[in-house]
């Protein structure tokens, strides 16, 4: 994949996107997670235009802690570290009454194709997420040249194995590989990424419940629960409309019953729509797309972006940065996810959310 340049939102300077971005993600249950929640939900109320949160007094010391630090200039930081930490601690007690109650724990069979670094991190990060909850998980690495055929072969025989409750295929796939008919081969009862079209059909229409929800969105709307962020009645913009994002995202939050508009690469004045947004979900794969001009004072953020830039400073040679100018947003919106640290670390707890709920399914365990 070629670089490409683009300007730092921050300092003007031209910066260079490096090829390994989550992009493809972005081409991509009302269960919403699992156990109780931990934190407090906050209290929203009006200031003046700013729309601002206000702890309630028996919050989590966690949440409290960021909260002292608030200020009513700089947006609230929604720290998806430490919320995905909370949900890996109730989903690790919930794996430990399962095994206790039945004596079966969890399964995740993972299926990863190529030599991708970035791939290969994120699998690595699924097994030690898995480890640490007490949910077995199973790898298999196969070359880049494998046929479509080999990897259908493994997904047939995990979704015969009984032990294993959940599976996925790491994407992107090699581009000889047909995406559709690899993802339409796992059992809907154990796809636990929300990919297959039956999932996708059913979380679309009204009426209908998918089983599984794909894990980043799934994160996002989580997010705004947990922060007290209310949905209903808002107008949402969710930017981009990928099949694995953008797309679920949008669904999602019109089941909160927003109001939603997505805007995309043919949207006609996107910063004038995007202005209109309570809450923005920006899943588009461009560095510092959004600008604190585009937002409405107030706003909550939910930067989906992962996009590495180079950076001469960084001990990797290059840093992590949203699809949001999240210097700019801090001054405008009252509250925002960090990149890294606010949607990404949600999607791996999101996915050991769905694969506990898919083995609860199965043992019919409550
Ligand atoms: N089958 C799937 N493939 C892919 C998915 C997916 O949900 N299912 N999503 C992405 C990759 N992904 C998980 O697979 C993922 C991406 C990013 C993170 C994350 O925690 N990011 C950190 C930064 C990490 C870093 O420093 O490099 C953060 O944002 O803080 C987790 C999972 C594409 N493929």
């Amino acid at each position: 994949m070629a670089s490409m340049i683009f300007t730092d939102c921050s300092s003007s300077t031209p910066s260079r996107l490096l090829p390994f971005t989550r992009s493809p993600l972005l081409r991509r249950q009302a269960d919403v997670v699992l156990v109780r929640r931990l934190l407090t939900p906050l209290n929203f109320s009006c200031s003046r235009r700013r729309l601002t949160l206000r702890s309630s007094p028996s919050q989590s010391p966690h949440v409290s802690a960021s909260l002292a630090t608030e200020t009513s200039a700089t947006a609230k930081v929604i720290d998806g570290k430490a919320v995905a930490k909370q949900i890996r601690d109730e989903i690790s007690a919930e794996v430990m009454r399962m095994k206790d109650a039945i004596g079966e724990v969890p399964g995740l069979a993972v299926i990863i194709v190529g030599n991708r670094k970035d791939s290969a991190t994120y699998v690595r990060n699924k097994r030690k997420a898995c480890e640490s909850v007490g949910i077995n998980s199973f790898e298999v690495p196969l070359p880049e040249d494998s046929t479509e055929e080999e990897v259908i072969k493994f997904i047939k025989a995990f979704n015969d194995d009984p032990s294993v409750h959940g599976i996925l295929v790491q994407l992107p796939l090699p581009n000889h590989m047909n995406e559709e008919n690899i993802l339409n081969a796992v059992n809907i009862e154990k796809d636990v990424d929300g990919f297959h079209p039956l999932n996708i059909g059913h979380l679309a229409m009204r009426g209908r419940e998918p089983m599984f929800v794909p894990c980043t969105p799934k994160g996002c709307i989580e997010l705004l629960h947990r922060y007290g962020v209310s949905i209903k009645g808002k107008r949402a913009v969710v930017i981009g409309r990928s099949n694995i994002v953008g797309t679920p995202a949008s669904q999602l939050l019109q089941r909160e019953d927003a109001t939603v508009t997505v805007v995309h690469s043919r949207t006609p004045n996107p910063e004038e729509i995007t202005r209109q947004a309570d809450i923005i979900i920006a899943a588009v794969g461009k560095p510092n797309m959004v600008r604190g001009s585009w937002i409405k004072p107030g706003a909550v953020i939910i930067d989906v972006g992962i996009n590495p830039v180079e950076d001469a400073k960084s001990p990797r040679g290059y840093r992590l940065v949203g699809d949001v100018c999240y210097d700019e947003a801090k001054n405008v919106a009252s509250a925002i996810t960090p990149v890294p640290g606010g949607v990404g670390p949600m999607t791996i707890a999101m996915l050991l959310s769905n694969t506990l709920i898919a083995a609860k399914k199965v043992y019919n365990f409550q």
